[in-house]
């Protein structure tokens, strides 16, 4: 596939040191899996600052190590080699500060939408008074317009509908950073869009730093000041970061006939198409060259009877 470049969009590496609003911090991460020949290092030597306030979109192919990636922040996972950072500390396990989504929603299904959040929000929020917590939740089910809804369990609710209070219940433990790995990912392209809108608004009101994880090239322009693709694994790297310099509020469907955005898209693209297809001749060149050395048999002739075969010198 070819795809021409419309624009020149501003490709900047990835930059190993720190700098002051970094908020999370990878230098030299790796992680991987299993022991032995069985052993899958799944990203190598990842290095990236995510500053205060920032929109990061990474990029991957399935299988790449994105949600790997994303459990390592969310300190779901430890790195095996590497710092990893948060304001300067050591991510050591999970942390109300960082807030995860998932893209499978994970709701307590005899819960109901508004005892769902009230779970997260009583949990963290435990010297507020009852009607404190009470307003705050409410004002997070009005925010993803779930208010119809509330009443209902998990059951009762459609993926996207699922889908809102997982974000809602995330937002409102009021995370210093938000973590969305592949949010939308089980949605219909509808539903899809109108709950990018409604991330990005949130996002626009609060100023949270965000890394959203996605498969969506599109998507990541839409949502994010800079995107930074995660090459294909094994071994996964971090690609050139592409800032997005496009002016907010952004509207989806205006984009589509921005030439800076028509330029960014391909430039990504390309830069995917052209990693995976190195990645294949890499597979292709591996499994080419000959790693084992066959014994010289001769097959035998499994139409002879057992006691044939079993007396056959040959
Ligand atoms: N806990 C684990 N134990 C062993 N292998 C794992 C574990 N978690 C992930 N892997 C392996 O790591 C590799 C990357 O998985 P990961 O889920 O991070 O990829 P992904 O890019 O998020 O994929 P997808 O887009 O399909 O969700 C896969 O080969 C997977 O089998």
């Amino acid at each position: 596939m070819s795809v021409a470049v419309l624009a020149d969009p501003k490709i900047e590496t990835p930059v190993p040191v720190a700098r002051p609003n970094t908020v999370l911090s990878m230098q030299g991460v790796c992680k991987g899996f299993g022991s032995g020949v069985t052993r899958n290092e799944v990203l190598t030597n990842i290095n990236l600052n995510v500053r205060e306030g920032e929109f990061l979109a990474v990029v991957g192919f399935s299988g790449s190590g994105k949600s790997t990636f994303m459990k390592l922040l969310a300190g779901l996972e430890k790195p095996d080699s590497g710092d990893l950072l948060m304001n300067g500390q050591p991510i050591i396990g999970p942390d109300p500060q960082r807030g995860l989504v998932f893209q499978n929603y994970s709701l307590l299904p005899w819960l109901t939408v508004r005892g769902n959040i009230a779970l997260s929000v009583n949990s963290v929020f435990k010297t507020w008074g009852k009607g404190e917590r009470r307003d705050h939740v409410e004002k997070f089910i009005e925010m993803v317009g779930l208010a119809h809804a509330a009443h209902r369990r998990p059951h009762e609710l459609s993926g996207g509908m699922r889908q809102r209070v997982s974000l809602a219940r995330t937002l409102a433990m009021k995370p210093k950073i938000l973590l969305l790995d592949e949010p939308l990912s089980a949605l219909d392209a509808m539903t899809r869009s109108v709950l990018q809108d409604e991330i990005l608004k949130i996002w626009e009101e609060e100023r949270q730093t965000c890394v959203m994880i996605t498969n969506d090239v599109d998507e990541a322009i839409l949502v994010a000041d800079r995107i930074v693709p995660l090459n294909p694994g094994p071994k996964a790297s971090m690609g050139p970061a592409f800032t997005v310099e496009l002016d907010r509020p952004r509207i989806a469907a205006e984009l589509n006939h921005n030439d800076k955005f028509k330029g960014l898209r391909n430039a990504v693209t390309n830069y995917l198409v052209a990693v995976r297809q190195k990645s294949r001749d890499d597979e292709a060149a591996v499994s080419q060259s000959p790693q084992i050395e066959l014994p010289d048999l001769q097959p035998r002739s499994l139409t002879l009877p057992r006691k044939a075969i079993l007396n056959s010198t040959t």
